[in-house]
């Protein structure tokens, strides 16, 4: 036997045979490799078969003793994979592999379930498995095919095939661009737009806002030359993605709109050089790129828009530029500075923007300090939720990393609840615009541990100033980068309870003007103005239906009754009968609800026990309760099953909850901004409203103000009222002092009496 046919029939045959009739020389050779083998399997404590003869597959019957007993084949299909992969007593070979192979099907069947699960959660097209394989292997052999196809090429050969391919895709490419360019021309002429419109607004929107801070990509690029890169270059496919994007924005020179991100507070141009950066040119030429990334035209006309502000009674002040007709509004959502019409998707059920967000957006996103000062229910958490979206949006992502920068943004409210109603809004803004997980939101009252891990992933941080003070104390809250700062309720912020709170808080941001300071409230009482001041670097002043001078205006949709009570004790009958009253005759009975106000705590759990015991739903909110109540009611109470709250002026600002169409006042609340803000829950959006206000004697301090307040909103004032006294006592600041205003006519109060 030739040595090659010894070899072969050693491959060939089973072990068993194969030694029997292999030469002796090859037998002890193989013994010793067997023993080592079976060493080695030992020390790795592995018990692999495979170095064993082959053995027939009812070998076992062979060495087994036969007790007698028939063997039973389990039923396989009615085993579940944890039996199946059990070995049961005296199993046999076969059915070993049997088992086996269907332990390895119900495994398959499983991860297939498991993917065609996945791709439904995931929206896209669920593949199976084998039919991936099967596209696989096609490809592999439509590859091999086409190498065989041109057998024997030379490497020179093969590396002018391929540049000829890549060159192939380039044209397609280039192609593909040219198409899109001409229907991109083709549309704009059909819309009546000049092709050249999209240059010239664009580069009017760039050299108007006097952008400040380069992506890090545009900054090397204008480092490198001396100037920014050559707007043609970007048609080029190398182009730079934050290149390409800072285009998209409407900025051709690779700058954003915004203030400046350095990274540390020293920096080449002066404060004033900055300030002007930051100041929108007021001759509309703001010249914002469309939602669709398109030049848009000059936002409005100026007779448009001035007879717009008339209509609106919108006041805007800028410091910087005190003579200029501001015409600058974004009367439309398409006018808006934004790349992505995505972005725009929370806005979607609305038609226009409000006239504070009309107001003032431009000069937001233009990067300037704002006080707005708007009714109640105006929409005035989008008109600076939006802008500080887009402001995160224009960053580098090197900028967006909160866990090497921080927060950027930090939005600041005086209560629990509206925090978490601004971080709802955020949310919905963040989520259009791609950035998933940006917004965290730190309030009081409950525990701290997921809100300190939250923190290290924010970019944007709702808070109370209390519990946002409590992590900055600890170090676990970075916002010393946060260069968008907003005051929600500002006046509210501003009063003595929060005065220190927020002055830690704006103390551990970059200093004004490096940080965009906004405060938007519905009432902006002189008391806090020079405070405010201090926090902000020439604000421009938005103000929409509310007189300068201080006085207060409550929203004009929302119909006012005080009611004048000679005696308190009657409070408690007159509000059933006012709740009882009003679900008589109201249209939308059904779907109403009711929100009822007390001064203090005790008060408001005494009413709520009242109104329970008269049969009426009820839930109640104010500070003895603990946060997870709270929650929960609030929850009840907007989904509509407990139709009436009876709540402390936790409740009195920002709260949105649809479907409120009454107030009532049980007790008058400290001040007359509060009543302002309380009736305010009801009448949102462009909805009407109604308030009942009881009025006793131990609130004749603010008959006065009240007063002016109906006045101001062409309401009826009762004579009881009147009689109170118009003085105006207005609110006194700490550190700033008072500010009174003397009426003349006011009269002798009288104790009146209500009759039932
Ligand atoms: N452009 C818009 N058109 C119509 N509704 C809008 C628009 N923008 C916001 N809203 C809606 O108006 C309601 C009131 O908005 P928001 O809570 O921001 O008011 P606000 O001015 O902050 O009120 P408050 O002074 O009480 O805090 C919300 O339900 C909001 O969704």
């Amino acid at each position: 036997m030739s040595k090659k046919r010894k070899a072969e029939e050693t491959d060939e045959m089973p072990a068993f045979i194969s030694q029997a009739n292999a030469p002796r020389e090859t037998e002890t050779n193989d013994r010793k490799k067997d023993k080592k083998e079976k060493k080695k399997n030992k020390k790795k404590g592995d018990t692999k078969k495979s170095q064993k003869p082959w053995i027939p597959a009812d070998g076992d019957a062979e060495t087994k003793p036969d007790d007698g007993t028939p063997r039973e084949k389990p039923d396989l299909e009615k085993l579940n994979t944890y039996e199946l992969k059990h070995k049961p007593e005296g199993e046999k070979k076969g059915d070993k592999y049997a088992r086996q192979k269907e332990l390895r099907k119900r495994k398959r069947e499983e991860k297939e379930k498991f993917e065609e699960y996945k791709a439904e959660v995931e929206g896209r097209e669920y593949v199976p498995d084998d039919a991936k394989k099967r596209e696989r292997k096609e490809k592999k052999e439509r590859k091999n095919a086409a190498k065989k196809g041109q057998p024997g090429l030379s490497k020179e050969e093969k590396k002018k095939l391929s540049e000829e391919r890549k060159e192939k895709k380039r044209a397609a490419r280039k192609e593909a661009k040219k198409a899109e360019k001409k229907a991109a021309a083709a549309a704009a002429a059909a819309n009546g737009e000049e092709e050249e419109v999209e240059e010239v607004v664009m580069s009017d929107a760039v050299e108007t806002t006097k952008v400040v801070e380069p992506a890090v990509e545009d900054k090397m690029d204008v480092d490198s030359d001396g100037s920014s890169s050559d707007s043609s270059d970007s048609e080029s496919e190398d182009e730079k993605p934050a290149a390409k994007k800072s285009k998209a924005n409407g900025v051709t020179n690779g700058k954003s709109k915004r203030p400046a991100e350095p990274e540390s507070d020293s920096s080449d141009s002066s404060e004033s050089d900055k300030e002007a950066a930051k100041a929108p040119k007021s001759n509309g030429s703001t010249a914002p790129t469309t939602a669709n990334g398109t030049a848009s035209p000059i936002p409005a006309d100026s007779t448009t828009i001035s007879s717009y502000m008339t209509t609106h009674s919108i006041k805007i002040t800028d410091p910087k530029a005190p003579d200029t007709l501001h015409s600058n509004l974004i009367l439309s959502f398409s006018d808006l500075p934004t790349v992505d019409k995505a972005h725009l998707a929370p806005f979607s059920a609305f038609k226009t923007p409000t006239p504070i967000q009309a107001a003032s957006w431009s000069y937001l996103l233009a990067g300037r300090d704002l006080i707005g000062v708007a009714e109640t229910g105006s929409g005035k958490t989008m008109a600076f939720a939006y802008p500080a979206v887009q402001y995160l949006t224009q960053l580098p992502k090197s900028e967006r990393n909160p866990k090497k920068t921080g927060a950027k943004v930090v939005i600041v409210s005086p209560t629990r609840e509206l925090a978490m109603q601004i971080y709802e809004q955020v949310e919905l803004l963040t989520k259009a615009a791609g950035l998933k997980d940006a917004a965290t939101c730190i309030y009081g009252g409950v525990p701290k541990d997921p809100q300190r891990d939250s923190l290290s992933k924010a970019l944007v941080i709702v808070a109370t100033p209390g519990r946002l003070n409590d992590f900055l104390e600890e170090g676990a809250a970075n916002i010393s980068q946060a260069r968008y700062v907003v005051l929600d309720e500002a006046d509210r912020m501003l009063d003595k309870g929060f005065e220190d709170a927020i002055k830690t808080i704006l103390g551990a941001t970059p200093v004004t003007p490096k940080r965009q300071t906004l405060m938007f409230t519905a009432t902006w009482p002189q008391s806090v103005r020079q405070l405010a001041s201090t926090f902000m670097t020439t604000p421009i002043r938005v103000n929409i239906n509310s007189p300068e001078d201080g006085d207060l205006r409550a929203n004009t949709r929302i119909a006012q009754t005080v009611e004048v009570l000679a005696d308190g004790r009657i409070k408690e009958s007159r509000l059933l009968n006012v709740i009882n009253a009003h679900y008589r005759t109201s249209p939308t009975a059904k779907s109403d609800r009711i929100l009822v106000f007390a001064l203090y705590k005790k008060e408001a759990a005494r009413l709520e026990n009242f109104l329970r015991a008269k049969g009426i739903k009820v839930g109640g909110i104010h500070g003895d309760l603990n946060q997870h109540t709270r929650t929960t009611t609030l929850a009840e109470f907007k989904a509509g099953r407990t139709p009436v709250l009876v709540a402390t002026d936790v409740a009195a600002r920002g709260l949105d909850i649809p479907n409120v169409k009454l107030v009532i006042n049980v007790t008058f609340p400290l001040t007359i901004e509060d009543y302002v803000h309380r009736i305010g829950r009801t009448g949102r959006a462009g909805e009407l409203g109604k308030a009942v206000t009881f009025f006793t004697d131990h609130d004749k301090a603010h008959s006065g103000s009240l007063i002016n307040v109906l006045k101001a909103a062409k309401q009826d004032v009762p004579e009881e009222l009147m009689k109170f006294g118009t003085t105006v006592k207005k609110k006194e600041h700490a550190s700033y002092g008072a500010f009174y205003r003397d009426t003349s006519d006011a009269k002798t109060a009288t104790k009146i009496k209500f009759d039932d």
